[in-house]
C-alpha cells in the first residue's frame, strides 16, 4: 500500500502559503483506513504504556482505534470549554492560529506512561501543549506517535528528549 499518495493535498487551505494535508481521502477509503491504523498499532506496540492521549479533533480518529487494538485507556485532550469536569489547560500556537487545550484533572495518574497519537506532525505547537498537560498531572510520556510528519516544518526539533514516531512522511510542501 503506498499510503502518501492517499493523502489529498489542498493547497492555500486555511491560509494562503499553507499545504494542507486532508486525511479524509485515507479515511474514506476502507483498506488506506486500516492500513493507517494497524501502522501506528505496530509503530507503538513495543512501547510500555498504559494510556493513549488524543488531541481534538484528528487525534481522536487515530487514538481511538489504536487504543482499542492494543487494549489501553483513552485521554482526551479536548479545545477550550468541552470538558465537563475540573481541567487543567494551556495556551498553544500550531501552523495557523492560537488556542487553548483542556485535559481532566483526573485523567493521568502521577507516574502513569503515556503515548500521545495524532494524524499529523507540522510545528509540533500541539504536541508541546499534550505533552505540558500530561507533565502537569504527574504523566510520563514515553512515545509520541503520528500518522503523517512534516519534515519541512521541523516539528521534531521542538520534541527533542521524547522518542518521536511517524508513519508517512512529506519532506517539502508543494507551495
Ligand atoms: O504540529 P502543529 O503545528 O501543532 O499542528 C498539528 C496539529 O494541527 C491539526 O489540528 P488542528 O488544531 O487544526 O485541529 P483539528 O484536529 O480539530 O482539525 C493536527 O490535527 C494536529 O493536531
Ligand atoms: N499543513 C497541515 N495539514 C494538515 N493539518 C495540519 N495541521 C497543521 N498544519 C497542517
Amino acid at each position: 500500500m503506498n499510503l502518501k499518495e492517499k493523502f489529498r493535498h489542498v493547497l492555500n487551505f486555511p491560509k494562503e502559503g499553507i499545504d494542507f494535508i486532508d486525511i479524509t481521502t485515507v479515511l474514506q477509503d476502507k483498506d488506506a483506513f486500516k492500513y493507517a491504523i494497524d501502522s501506528l498499532v505496530n509503530l507503538v506496540k513495543d512501547l510500555d504504556f498504559e494510556l493513549i492521549v488524543g488531541p481534538e479533533s484528528r487525534g481522536f480518529i487515530f487514538g481511538a482505534p489504536v487504543a482499542y487494538v492494543l487494549n489501553k485507556g483513552l485521554v482526551l485532550v479536548r479545545k477550550k470549554g468541552k470538558l465537563p469536569y475540573k481541567t487543567v489547560s494551556v495556551e498553544y500556537e500550531l501552523e495557523y492560529g492560537k488556542d487553548v487545550l483542556e485535559m481532566h484533572i483526573d485523567a493521568i495518574k502521577p507516574g502513569q506512561k503515556v503515548v500521545i497519537i495524532d494524524d499529523l506532525l507540522a510545528t509540533g505547537g500541539t504536541t508541546l501543549s499534550n505533552i505540558k498537560l500530561v507533565e502537569k498531572l504527574g504523566g510520563e510520556v514515553v512515545g509520541i506517535a503520528y500518522l503523517v510528519e512534516l519534515t519541512y516544518l521541523g516539528g521534531r526539533e521542538n520534541l527533542k528528549g521524547y522518542d518521536v514516531r511517524s508513519v508517512v512522511q512529506f519532506e517539502s510542501s508543494l507551495i
